[in-house]
């Protein structure tokens, strides 16, 4: 469980961006943040895992309040918290299976991690996931020769690697073509219930976070303004959300009844 209270977020010596924000997010469930340009999603999931410091508030996974941590224990910390992104993040020159296995480091010693001898039971939980996502056939193969959405299942299968107790994506479709986006949605929302796993998706796209999220977070100015099924998500509330955004671009992610 991931419980934020009362989050503040300042850059340097700016109006805050996230504004006493409040969030309570359970396993099973793909929880998707939307919100207009500058709404503070990236600064908010990213406060999670402390790639931006909060400035005040108490963000607590599973009973570690993680905003508490010093170095080493914010270091063990981050390994209860995967992550997937955008651009992959993958190295390129190295095998799917390196890459899927760089999310154990941290884990395993340096020496096994430089001279690749990984402990069996990671090359077998790396197969089974590998599997379960459709790239086991890819293990020996460079990262960069992938397709896109090939190349995000690594992503998503290195995060799972580390055995996460929560899964933040920021913009995890934002790179793909539709089909494949929706592909990936489709994996990501399964494997929230397979796993148990709570998914927290940062994403523009409306049409998909209402597709396949089981609740939605709207964001306005660093506030939560709404917090429903999709469902609930009406015009009025979608207007509320991203008022002063020009129709071009709601038309064009979905922000539109
Ligand atoms: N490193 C930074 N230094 C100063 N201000 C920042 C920094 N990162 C973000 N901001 C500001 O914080 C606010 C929220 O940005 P954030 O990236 O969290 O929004 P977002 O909703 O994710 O936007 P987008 O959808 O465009 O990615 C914006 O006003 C942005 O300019």
């Amino acid at each position: 469980m991931l419980e934020i209270k009362n989050l503040v977020k300042r850059y340097g010596k700016g109006a805050p961006v996230l504004k006493d924000l409040n969030l309570l997010v359970q396993g099973e469930q793909l929880m998707s943040i939307i919100g207009s340009s500058g709404a503070g999603k990236s600064t908010l999931l990213r406060c999670v895992n402390r790639l931006v410091e909060p400035t005040e508030g108490s963000i607590t996974l599973n009973g570690t309040d993680i905003t508490k941590l010093a170095a080493k224990d914010l270091r063990r910390a981050r390994r209860r918290i995967g992550m997937v992104f955008q651009g992959f993040n993958l190295v390129d020159r190295l095998s799917v299976m390196e890459n899927v296995q760089s999310g154990r480091l941290g884990y395993i010693s340096t020496w096994a991690a430089i001279t690749r001898r990984y402990p069996a039971a990671d090359i077998e939980r790396a197969f089974e996931l590998m599997e379960r996502v459709g790239i086991a056939q890819y293990a020996d193969k460079r990262a960069d020769e992938l397709s896109g959405g090939e190349r995000q299942r690594v992503g998503v299968v290195r995060a799972l690697m580390q055995r996460p107790e929560i899964l933040l994506a920021d913009e995890p479709t934002a790179s793909l073509d539709p089909k494949t986006s929706e592909q990936i949605m489709t994996l990501l929302r399964d494997l929230a219930r397979e796993l148990n796993l709570p998914v927290i998706i940062n994403i523009h796209n409306v049409t998909e976070a209402k597709e396949f999220s089981d609740r939605i977070v709207g964001m306005r100015y660093g506030r939560i303004i709404f917090d429903d099924k999709p469902a609930a998500l009406d015009a009025a509330q979608m207007d509320e959300i991203y008022a002063g955004t020009p129709s071009e671009d709601r038309q064009e992610i979905g922000a539109v009844a």
